[in-house]
């Protein structure tokens, strides 16, 4: 702890422990038992130490609390003033959980004891960035049915540090979506950041809900556009460059809007054509820059987070390091922040035969066909089996071993830092070596992740993602075949099936996505994939039929009536699509898993 800072000191008593001296910095609080010589405090310390704690930073601390007069355990005889400094320890490794520690301090004296108390919480005020106003919605049915149970455990340690909670219990699938897209920008604004007590995806309702009508971005290409474009001039295809490209872009794909914009007919609940606006007019693009309260993203104060209540938890896992409802609710209070990627899904057509206005849909952690889709889609007849229905349907799915017949076209990714992994030109070069040992995890204070905001030049230009300033010598390139999966992490989506998640060294915010494309193959190839994806340290994607590509934007076409995609957990029909990376599109309250 630094002490360079002038400390203050005082005699009181500490619950459990005795008579301390207890010293207050501006960075936190420590003490020694007050019986000790002072010539033998550093030698006690370290014994003292040994069982104790004995000091706390106010960066561990997450509220104070004036508890008045009452006993104070070891010393019986005299009732005393008390305040409780509550904060955490964190655990042995990096996937223990925090454990709430709480010291109580007593003094004789009220006003002294008022006055300490009173210095921890200006010190307290200090601390920067930590929430006051909270949006909170509970799914009661998540999981195991434990969503409500989870918030009631969670929520004492809120009121302690006295942060405000508006919350909702969620009465129905699309309760959260419609509160938040109906919310005005000024009710939004009075938040410092929303919760979603549930699962992966009460996190994609409420990531929906606020981006569907705020996020303010071109359509990125549609396949049909690629299929009657040169794939070696890229420059006409991407929308990432420059105002002039993106203006361009837009009218572009006017055409394609006007082209399919019949009679389209959205089957999804949470949306309809009517509310797209990824096609941004210069009508609605200037009606929001005269709204001063309008909220759009990226932005840099609205922070979500998720208390993990669901069935994979997946964000979770990924973000934190562990699936824990107290260590989840302490970034939160303590105001972690981090930027998340976020993969922007343009829907152009429902089935081959459906004329559709396109549609847009965002996950944060994954977007998956084939056995992915067809999982979630027969998982939903049986909801009443829980979480294991995933075992039973997963298997059910693998046994039917269904490959889909599909184009895929990809931005091809150049070389991103020096010492990424990633590519070297060249249609058969950019499948990511197999064997690398080399891997970046994405943990805490992630280089790749915390470098400068990759996206702010885009911010400017009315599109939040990503540039990079790679698109402009990249090419799109085709994968065409049949296919098991297709899958696309946008985060490494660790999980308790998966430990290293799809993709190990998948960053939480570095503007790429990780496609996937497992091609055709015999049954027990297939298997030993899934199976090397349960455990930890072997390479699932080591295999012949498995392609890895790292990109920024890929579009897919298959032809059958039953396209299914799987959109962080969530059901959503689709025949063509363009996937793409926004680049650092929302904040999280969350630090990156630690080392
Ligand atoms: N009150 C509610 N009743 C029914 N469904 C709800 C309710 N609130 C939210 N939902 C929906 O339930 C679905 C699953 O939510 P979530 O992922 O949070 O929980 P889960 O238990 O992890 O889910 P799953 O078991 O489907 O993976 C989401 O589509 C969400 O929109």
């Amino acid at each position: 702890m630094d002490t360079s800072a002038p400390a203050l000191s005082s005699t009181l008593f500490l619950d459990r422990v005795g008579e301390v001296v207890l010293c207050l910095n501006s960075t936190g609080l420590s003490w020694i038992p007050a019986s000790i010589d002072p010539e033998e405090t550093f030698c006690c310390q370290m014994m003292f130490h040994s069982e104790v704690e004995t000091e706390i930073r106010f960066s561990d601390v997450y509220a104070v609390e004036f508890t008045g007069l009452g006993l104070i355990n070891g010393h019986n005889s005299t009732e005393m003033y008390r305040f409780v400094v509550h904060g955490f320890q964190r655990g042995k490794n990096s996937t223990s959980p925090y454990v709430l520690s709480t010291y109580t301090f007593g003094h004789r004296d009220s006003h002294a004891c008022q006055e300490l108390f009173d210095q921890i919480n200006a010190c307290m005020k200090l601390q920067v960035g930590r929430p006051k106003n909270l949006l909170v919605f509970v799914h009661p049915k998540c999981g195991k049915g434990n969503g409500r149970k989870t918030w009631e455990v969670v929520a004492p340690l809120f009121s302690r540090a006295k942060v405000t909670t508006k919350v909702t219990v969620t009465q129905r699938a699309g309760h959260a979506y419609d509160i938040l897209k109906s919310s005005t920008d000024r009710e939004l604004r009075s938040f410092d950041g929303i919760i979603a007590v549930g699962g992966d995806g009460l996190f994609n309702e409420v990531l929906n809900g606020l981006l569907s009508s705020r996020h303010k971005a071109p359509y990125p290409p549609a396949p049909t556009r690629l299929n009657t474009t040169d794939v070696k001039d890229p420059l006409q295809l991407h929308v990432y460059e420059d105002s002039k490209n993106v203006s361009n872009s837009l009218t572009s794909h006017s055409d394609i809007f006007v082209e399919t914009a019949l009679k389209g007919e959205d089957r999804e609940p949470l949306l309809s054509a009517s509310e797209s606006h990824g096609l941004a007019t210069s009508e609605q693009e200037s009606f929001c820059s005269d709204q001063s309260t309008a909220v759009s993203f990226p932005n840099d104060w609205l922070r979500l987070g998720i208390i993990p209540a669901g069935s994979t938890d997946a964000i979770v896992i990924s973000t934190t390091g562990v699936r824990d409802p107290i260590t989840s609710a302490l970034h939160i209070i303590l105001g972690k922040k981090i930027s998340l990627d976020v993969a922007q899904v343009v829907r152009w057509k429902t089935t081959p035969s459906s004329i559709d206005t396109p549609s847009v849909r965002y996950a944060a952690s994954f977007a998956g066909y084939g056995f992915y889709g067809d999982v979630i889609k027969e998982s939903e007849k049986y909801r009443w089996m829980g979480p294991s229905r995933y075992d039973f349907t997963g298997t059910k799915v693998f046994l039917e071993h269904r490959a889909y017949e599909a184009e895929i076209g990809f931005l091809e990714a150049k070389a991103v830092d020096a010492d990424d992994e990633t590519l070297v030109a060249g249609t058969h070069q950019t499948r990511l070596p197999r064997r690398n040992p080399n891997k970046r995890v994405c943990l805490t204070k992630c280089s790749v992740c915390v470098g400068p905001t990759k996206s702010s030049q885009t911010l400017t230009n009315g599109s939040s993602c990503s540039s990079d300033g790679h698109a402009e010598d990249s090419r799109w390139l085709r994968s065409k075949g049949r296919f098991l999966s297709v899958g696309a992490a946008v985060i490494s989506c660790r999980n308790e099936r998966a430990p290293d998640g799809l993709v190990v060294d998948a960053h939480l915010s570095d503007g790429f996505l990780h496609l996937i494309l497992v091609k055709d193959c015999p049954r027990p190839s297939y298997l030993w994939h899934l199976t090397k994806l349960t455990r930890r340290g072997s390479n699932p994607l080591d295999f012949s039929f498995v392609e890895h590509h790292k990109t920024q934007a890929f579009t897919f076409v298959a032809n059958h009536d039953s396209s299914v995609w799987n959109l962080d957990g969530e059901l959503f029909q689709a025949c063509q699509v363009t996937v793409r990376a926004c680049h650092g599109l929302i904040n999280l309250f969350a630090a990156g898993p630690e080392a």
